[in-house]
């Protein structure tokens, strides 16, 4: 049974009117069903938020209508949309659609795709439990295998359609199935059987003269009758069957029904009569262009000709029949021509479909790839840039103070010095020396002697400005470069670093430590050079240390 979430909410009444009008007219008036159809597609459209389903259900009756007016090709599509639409779970809607695409393939002669749809419409059906659309699909594989010429087949499809209609009183659907299980049987040959089934058929009827086609049926049953030589039930039925046509709108059946008629009439050897009513159905026949009626009156005519001796009408009538014969056959290899067309346009549209579907896949997937790769690429690029900056860094530190280190100390210098040349701003430098570190090292040990490194930096950056440079020169020489600071301002920037480093605690350290500074101070004003400066601090340096160390020197 369907679910019940799979119930769409029902079609807006303007919508549903259009849809119900457009299906009556649908075998009458196709145009018309088609214009309808479309009107109600255009309703739909204007409708915010419509559900697939209502769309599915627009598109049916539209696939339908195209169909019906000529344009299966179109039905086949738009029921294909219809039937992506129709939800997986809502199997009465996808039975309704599978069935009118078997209807609309009937259309185009694909009589093997008409048959898998109806058989997929009935499995469909029977998911949704409903026994009328059940009937519907069973008689459309009826059809389909009929038209096929699986007439067996086709006759256990009607017998099943016709317990259903039976089980649900659906009489009109009873009788019309009654009737091509007679025209199967008959085709088969099985004359008392067909007979049975479209006297029961007949006896539905009674009473209700706007069932299917009582003079239909009553043409059906003649035929049967009359090869079983019951000629006055034969007569009875075709008789009656010619009375109820309505002579104004001439029935397509009445070509068919003169034919019966004419072969009753020659049975009891009234040739003249059958001869004229011969002469009447092959005028419908050829009115109503109905080429099989027109060939069995044309073989008729030539039996009785030659009957009555007239061999030249016989072979007339022969020949004609032989050509009608030759038409139908090419008509009948036409169409199946058309319909392995549509089948192999139909295959490789889905083909080419399936194709674009996988192409489509493959390049998403693609995208998805270049697109991590990229993302990867950032990420690595981000990464080396950090590593750079790093390398960079580390290429301008001195690892054991976290000073900058020689090298920095000369771009920073060079580019200072120039500045201060350039703008006339002041710049001076000090040369740091720690006094007798050799000593230190060779008492304590070197780890001793890094800590005092590590120690003499911290206190030498925290005495500075942060817009002076303190590098590490080498060994246990420091530099530092005193931005806009004439050569006093530095002095007493360098006399304030060397006190803070004698001031400090370092029998913390070690208890026989002692440690001093001698600095020599430079101005740039005067220098020449980087170099120039560097060598004049560097000679005070040495005369700080000549003198006594623990001292800071800045003349001389
Ligand atoms: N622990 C340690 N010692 C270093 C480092 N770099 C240089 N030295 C040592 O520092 C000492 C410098 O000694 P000298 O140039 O003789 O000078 P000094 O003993 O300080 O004597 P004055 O400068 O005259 O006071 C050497 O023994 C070097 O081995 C270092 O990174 N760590």
């Amino acid at each position: 049974m369907a679910t019940a979430d799979a119930v769409p909410p029902p079609l807006p009444e303007a919508i549903a009117a259009l849809l119900a009008s457009a299906t009556d007219r649908l075998i009458g008036d196709p145009s018309a069903a088609l214009a309808g159809a479309e009107r109600a597609l255009g309703l739909l459209d204007a409708q915010a938020d419509a559900p697939p389903a209502w769309r599915a259900q627009v598109l049916r009756i539209l696939g339908l209508s195209q169909g019906h007016a000529g344009d299966a090709r179109r039905g086949v599509d738009t029921l294909r949309t219809a039937l992506a639409l129709a939800d997986a779970q809502d199997h009465a809607l996808r039975a309704k659609v599978e069935r009118a695409l078997s209807i609309v393939h009937d259309q185009l002669h694909a009589l093997d795709d008409a048959l898998a749809w109806a058989v997929r419409a009935a499995a469909s059906a029977r998911s949704a439990g409903d026994e009328s659309l059940l009937a519907d699909a069973l008689h459309s594989c009826g059809v389909a295998r009929s038209k096929a010429g699986d007439t067996d087949g086709g006759l256990a499809n009607y017998r099943e359609v016709l317990q259903l209609h039976e089980a649900g009183g659906r009489i009109g659907a009873s009788i019309s199935i009654l009737n091509n299980i007679g025209i199967n049987l008959k085709n088969l040959g099985r004359l008392e059987e067909a007979v049975v089934s479209l006297r029961r058929a007949q006896a539905l009827m009674a009473g209700r003269p706007e069932a299917v086609s009582l003079p239909l049926v009553q043409t059906n049953l003649a035929e049967p009758l009359w090869r079983l030589g019951r000629l006055d039930e034969a007569q009875a039925e075709v008789d009656a069957a010619l009375g109820a046509l309505d002579p104004k709108a001439r029935n397509a059946h009445e070509a068919n029904a003169r034919w019966m008629r004419a072969e009753v009439l020659r049975g009891r050897g009234r040739l003249d009569e059958a001869n004229a009513e011969l002469q009447r159905a092959l005028d419908a026949a050829q009115r109503l262009q109905r080429i099989d009626t027109e060939a069995n009156v044309r073989l008729s005519l030539s039996t009785l000709a030659a009957e009555r001796g007239d061999f030249a009408a016989a072979l007339a009538h022969h020949q004609a029949f032989h050509a009608l014969d030759r038409r139908r056959l090419d008509d009948e290899a036409a169409r199946r021509i058309q319909a392995l067309t549509v089948q192999a346009d139909l295959a490789q549209a889905r083909h080419e479909a399936e194709v674009y579907r996988l192409r489509h896949g493959e390049l998403a997937q693609a995208h998805d790839r270049l697109q991590a790769l990229h993302d990867a690429l950032l990420a690595a690029d981000v990464e080396k840039s950090r590593l750079l900056e790093r390398l960079a860094a580390q290429s301008r530190t001195d690892p054991l103070s976290g000073l900058a280190n020689r090298r920095a100390l000369d771009e920073h210098l060079a580019a200072e010095f120039a500045r201060s040349q350039r703008l006339g701003h002041p710049l001076a430098l000090a040369m740091c020396d720690l006094d007798n570190f050799k000593q230190i090292n060779d008492r304590l040990g070197h780890a001793t002697g890094d800590l005092v490194l590590q120690r003499t930096a911290a206190l030498l950056r925290a005495t500075c400005r942060d817009i002076d440079l303190v590098a590490r020169y080498g060994g246990e020489e420091f530099c530092l470069v005193f931005l806009e600071a004439d050569l006093d301002a530095a002095r007493r920037a360098c006399e304030t670093a060397r006190a803070a480093v004698a001031a400090h605690d370092w029998a913390a350290e070690h208890p026989a430590l002692r440690v001093s500074l001698s600095i020599g101070v430079a101005a740039a004003e005067g220098c020449a050079d980087p170099a120039a400066l560097l060598a004049l601090a560097d000679r005070r340096l040495y005369e700080a240390k000549r003198a006594g160390k623990d001292r800071v020197v800045a003349a001389g």
